[in-house]
């Protein structure tokens, strides 16, 4: 019997795992996933965008437009979580599977950690203050920056 021919590949295998991630945050608006893999296609640390550990969803604040109380100051992003929930030692060397493109602050944690490729799925803030800076510290930091493109492959989960 010859083997399967319609398995998922690599790429929709990891970003599938990132946009799976991303369904476990409570931001009420926008929902991240982040999928740390290393150069031989192992998956090395899972995240998304959510509260600190003990701060708890339902105290701090979702909203984004109250000044002195709103999400921004307290929710750790996706790509950050993913770092820092690796346990492993080194993350040199890895790729970065994230749903949506990241932002500065995440972008000097992905160089910091020696995270040397970035696969993004969406960019709705491209023109940004932030993810422009990003861009260009993933640039000259030689940190490759790919676009993943849908392949409208339809992957059913039963849960
Ligand atoms: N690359 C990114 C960008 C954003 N996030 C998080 C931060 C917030 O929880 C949410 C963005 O909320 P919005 O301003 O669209 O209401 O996404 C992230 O985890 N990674
Ligand atoms: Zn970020």
């Amino acid at each position: 019997m010859p083997k399967r021919s319609d398995y998922i590949t690599w790429d929709e295998y990891f970003m599938g795992v990132a946009i799976l991630a991303a369904q476990r945050s409570k931001d009420p608006n926008t929902q991240v996933g982040a999928c740390i893999v290393s150069q031989d296609n192992k998956i090395l640390s899972i995240g998304y965008n959510g509260m600190p550990l003990g701060c708890s969803d339902d105290e701090f604040a979702w909203g984004r437009d109250v000044e002195h109380d709103n999400k921004y100051f307290y929710i750790v992003h996706s790509e950050l979580n993913a770092i820092l929930n690796y346990r492993g030692g080194s993350l040199e060397g890895s790729k970065i599977y994230v749903t949506l493109f990241p932002c500065n602050e995440c972008a000097k944690a992905i160089i910091q950690s020696g995270i040397r490729e970035v696969i993004y799925w969406q960019d709705k803030y491209k023109d940004t203050p932030e993810v422009i800076a990003s861009k260009r510290m993933l640039r000259t930091a030689g940190v490759q920056i790919t676009e993943y493109i849908p392949t409208g492959r339809t992957v059913n989960i039963s849960v």
